[in-house]
């Protein structure tokens, strides 16, 4: 598939398939692609030219409405119900009902109980009653995480989810999401990120973009090497693998 905005080609022959239970990454340079890709994906856009098929529905075919419940999303910038003061809690259960604000009538005790869950999977057992506007960065990244899990999606996209975090707040939300697949190994996942020691353990494939084009997609121990990786950044780059995690190197132009 490809998209294009009047003659400007954002993205082209993007042949890419992601199977339920893997965990994709999508690296690229600012500008690649990446986002244009997911916003396909969640189905937020449609291809210019090719197909989409989503969770067996070809874009265009189907009214996307229903399909669009059994995706979340998960963005660095996208923001939180948080104008009223509401409790981490009350921001979880306002992804069962994918509203901004809470529609209370909808959510009995066992919907209740799986927002609490959903935050201790993500290691905020103890945020529950906290006002979300006084979480940190890290905190209400998992907490945004936690809600899009809520409608029990069977696709989740994340775009940037580390964005702004600092060190302790990365391996946190590494580790809800390792849960994650731990909890929902049939997930489908896929995380865009700019820095390999974000990418998780658990992460099965990975999908290089570059200048709107793919140049590598594949189970991931046969995409992330230096040479995939060097040509995906146009520049050297030295990739090394410690403790099942990734950490790179890119060699500065002088
Ligand atoms: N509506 C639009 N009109 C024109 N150009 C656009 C539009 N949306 C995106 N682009 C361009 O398409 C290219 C790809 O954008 P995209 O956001 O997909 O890149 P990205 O890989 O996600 O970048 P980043 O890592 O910086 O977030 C960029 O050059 C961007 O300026």
């Amino acid at each position: 598939m490809e998209v294009h905005v009047g003659r400007t080609s954002l993205v082209a022959g993007v042949d890419w398939r992601v199977d339920y239970g893997q965990r994709w990454v999508v690296l690229g340079r600012n500008g690649a692609g990446k986002s244009t890709i997911l916003s396909v994906a969640s189905t937020q856009r449609f291809p210019s030219a090719g197909t989409a098929v989503v969770l067996g529905h070809r874009m265009g075919a189907v009214d996307l409405r229903d399909v669009r419940t059994h995706i979340g999303f998960v963005g660095a910038n996208q923001r939180l119900p948080d104008a009223e003061n509401h409790h981490a809690h009350t921001v979880v259960l306002t992804g069962y009902s994918g509203s901004v604000l809470p529609l209370w009538e909808r959510y009995d005790d066992t919907i209740r109980d799986r927002a609490a869950k959903l935050l201790e999977l993500v290691g905020c057992a103890d945020l529950g009653d906290r006002p979300v506007r006084v979480c940190s960065q890290g905190e209400r990244a998992r907490v945004r995480l936690a809600r899009a899990l809520m409608a029990d999606p069977l696709l989740l996209l994340l775009d940037e989810p580390f964005a702004g975090l600092d060190m302790p707040g990365r391996e946190d939300l590494l580790l809800a999401l390792e849960n994650l697949t731990r909890a929902q190994p049939e997930l489908a996942t896929v995380t865009v990120t700019h820095h390999l020691e974000e990418v998780p353990a658990t992460a099965t494939h990975a999908l290089l973009v570059r200048r709107g084009a793919v140049t590598a997609a594949g189970p991931i121990d046969e995409v992330l090497t230096n040479d995939g990786l060097s040509a995906c950044y146009e520049r050297d780059v030295e990739v090394h693998r410690l403790n099942g995690r990734w950490v790179a190197q890119a060699r500065a132009v002088r």
